[in-house]
Parts: structure tokens; sequence; C-alpha cells
């Protein structure tokens, strides 16, 4: 089967193309480029994300979870900016044509755009070391965007969502000795955080244009905090006990869940900060069923500070997942 074929037979069709809002799409797959045209007073929404065997999702794999986790992720970045999805593009590198790999992977693709009401409009095939790139386009009202830079001292840090399961996820997926109370359900449930997340877009939805800054999840939470800290010119200061974790993460011991709680990241979870006179809409978001949970304070000064019920520690040294990390500059 050659490029256009595959191209054809897997990747064009209703199930990507038609899995969103297409009054958007004014042009999707088949020229060179695609055109989307975004409602008079809306920006448009831009952002990359690769995965890479190994790095980001282990070797043994179903495609069809690839094919999710691979848009998923990508979108909530979208979220993250308050923004909603429109269109997609994928640029797929293979070594081979592997015909029931395309076909779990399309259809994993497929559900993370219906999920998510996302369009494929595009994308580039080709061949060599296998290569997921997704370019996720959205749009919100500029006035209403959410930025990492708006923090201001006294706002409340805010979560959208358990903490930890990103790590603990990759855990059960790596195939680890797990706790033996963990039970079946709480296996799979964690498995299911990892390789279908689902982007928290009607949380950004919400948050636009009423919390001051916000960001995703994905590094890991006090290196995302630190991220948004240094854009707002901010300190942040949270509080351990007050971290949610799903009931899942407690079959672990303490220690393992503050390091995943804290450092792991592949949560996709929103992180922001929202003005004390919105204090209230935390409990509409609540009644429309979000995780929403204050977890500190902002205040003047800079980097990530922890209560632990003890003292208040400096966390800065904490990184997060780093690309790179390990290598040095030579
Ligand atoms: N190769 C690159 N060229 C230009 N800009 C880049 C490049 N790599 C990253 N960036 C930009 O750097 C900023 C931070 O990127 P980063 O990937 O850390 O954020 P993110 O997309 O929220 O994180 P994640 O990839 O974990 O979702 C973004 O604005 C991103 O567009
Ligand atoms: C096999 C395997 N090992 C480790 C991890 C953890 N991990 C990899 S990249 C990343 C940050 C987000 O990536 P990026 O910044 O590139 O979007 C995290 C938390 C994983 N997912 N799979
Ligand atoms: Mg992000």
């Amino acid at each position: 089967m050659g490029e256009f074929e595959l191209i054809h037979r897997y990747f064009q069709g209703p199930a990507l193309e038609a899995a969103g809002d297409v009054g958007a799409i004014t042009l999707g797959i088949g020229d060179d480029a695609a055109l989307l045209q975004p409602d008079p007073d809306k920006q448009c929404v831009v952002s990359t994300d690769s995965l890479v065997l190994g790095t980001h999702f282990p070797e043994h794999y179903l495609p069809a979870d690839l094919g999710y986790r691979a848009l998923a992720v990508a979108v909530s970045d979208l979220a993250a900016m308050g923004a909603r999805p429109l269109g997609f593009t994928l640029a797929l590198t293979l070594p081979q044509v592997d015909e029931d790999w395309l076909a779990g992977f399309a259809q994993g693709l497929a559900q993370a755009a219906e999920d998510h009401r996302i369009c494929l409009v595009g994308g580039d095939t080709t061949r060599g070391p296998l290569n997921i790139g997704v370019t996720v386009i959205g749009q919100v009202a500029a006035r209403k965007v959410v930025r990492r830079k708006g923090a201001q001292p006294g706002d409340l840090v805010c979560v959208g969502g358990p903490l930890g399961d990103g790590g603990a996820g990759l855990a059960v997926v790596l195939g680890e000795t797990l706790p033996e109370q963990l039970s079946d359900a709480a296996r799979e449930y964690l498995a299911k955080r990892f390789w279908r997340p689902r982007a928290q877009c009607e949380l950004g939805l919400e948050l636009a244009g009423i919390a001051s800054a916000g960001l995703d999840v994905s590094d890991g939470l006090l290196a995302d905090a630190g991220h948004l800290a240094r854009s707002s010119d901010v300190a942040l200061h949270m509080r351990y006990a007050d971290l949610p974790c799903s009931p899942a993460l407690q079959a672990w011991p303490e220690a393992q869940r503050r390091e995943w709680m804290l450092g792991a990241g592949d949560d996709y979870v929103l992180l922001f900060t929202l003005p004390v006179a919105s204090r209230s809409c935390l409990d509409v978001w609540l009644s429309q069923g979000h995780q929403v949970k204050v977890i500190g304070e902002v205040v003047a000064g800079q980097g990530v500070w922890l209560d632990d019920g003890q003292q208040l520690v400096n966390m800065d040294s904490l990184a997060g997942y780093q690309h790179f990390k390990d290598t040095t500059d030579d």
C-alpha cells in the first residue's frame, strides 16, 4: 500500500474528518494545506506535541490506546488556554505499513477526536522510526484567553482533578510490581488514565475569562507550578494535605504517592489561579462535575513553596520531567 492509499484508507472519512464542529473547517484533507475559519471575534490557538516510543509511551501497547493518547495530550494544551478545539494535523512516521496497527491507531484516534470534538484536517505520512506528531488548533476570544502569566498575589491556586495518576498509571502500564491491595478496578482506572486521558476542555472553557492564569500539568505539579510562577512573577504557596488524589493511588505507600503527586507528570489536569472575587465559581464548577479543588494561594515573591503541615519548604529544586536533563552540554 502506498502513502496515498494509506491516508485515504485510514485517515479520510467522517470518523476523523467530521468528529467535531465542521463549520470552522473551510478546507480539510486533500490540498496542500487546510483552511480554518475561526469565529469573527476569536483568535486561533496552536500547539504541537510529539510522542516517541520509550520516552512518552512504553514498548507494549495497543495501537488504539496510542492513537487516543496522542491526540488527548495535545488537546490538553488547548484546554489549558481556555480554547475550544477546532482541528488537528497528524505527522506520522512509520517504519513499515502494518494494517492491523494502522486500523487500531486510527480507531483510537477517532475515539479521541469524537470525545474532544475535534476534526482531522491534514498531516504528513513518512517512513522512518515511529514518531507521532499532533498539532492542534483551537479558538478563544482574546480577552478570555488563559495564559501562564496573570496570577496576582491573593489569588487562589486550584487544580481541576486528581494528581499522581499519571505516575501510577505509568507504573501499571510498564508492568511494574504493584501493591497487593490494588484492586483490578483501580488498576484498570490507572491504565485508562495513562492511555486515555480526557483533556479538560469543558473546564478550560469555564475558566476562560475568569481564571487569572493556568496551564495543564504534563511535567509534574511542582514543575508546572514553577512555569506559572515564573511567567506571572509571583510565588505559589501550596498545602500538601490539600492536594487531591484518586482512591486508586491510596494503594501505594505515602512516600510513593507524594513523589508521583508532586513530580511524575502525565496527569493532564488543569492548574489555575482564581481571583478570590470569583471563588463562588468553584461551587458552580463542582456542581457541573468538575473535580476542582483549592490547593494554595498566590503570594508576592518568587518560586514554588509547599506547606507540609509543619513548615513551608521551597520546592524549586524539584524540576519535574525534563527531556535532556541527564545529558551534558557537550
Ligand atoms: N522546538 C521548538 N521550537 C519552538 N518553540 C518550542 C519548541 N519546543 C517547545 N517550544 C515552545 O516552548 C513552550 C514550552 O513548551 P512545552 O513543551 O514545555 O509546553 P507544553 O506544550 O505545555 O508542555 P507539554 O509538551 O508537556 O504539553 C511552548 O510555547 C512551546 O510552543
Ligand atoms: C515510557 C515513559 N516513560 C516516562 C514517561 C513520563 N514522561 C515522559 S515525557 C513527560 C512530560 C510530558 O512530555 P512532553 O513535555 O514531551 O510533552 C513525562 C511525564 C512516559 N510518559 N512514558
Ligand atoms: Mg501544556
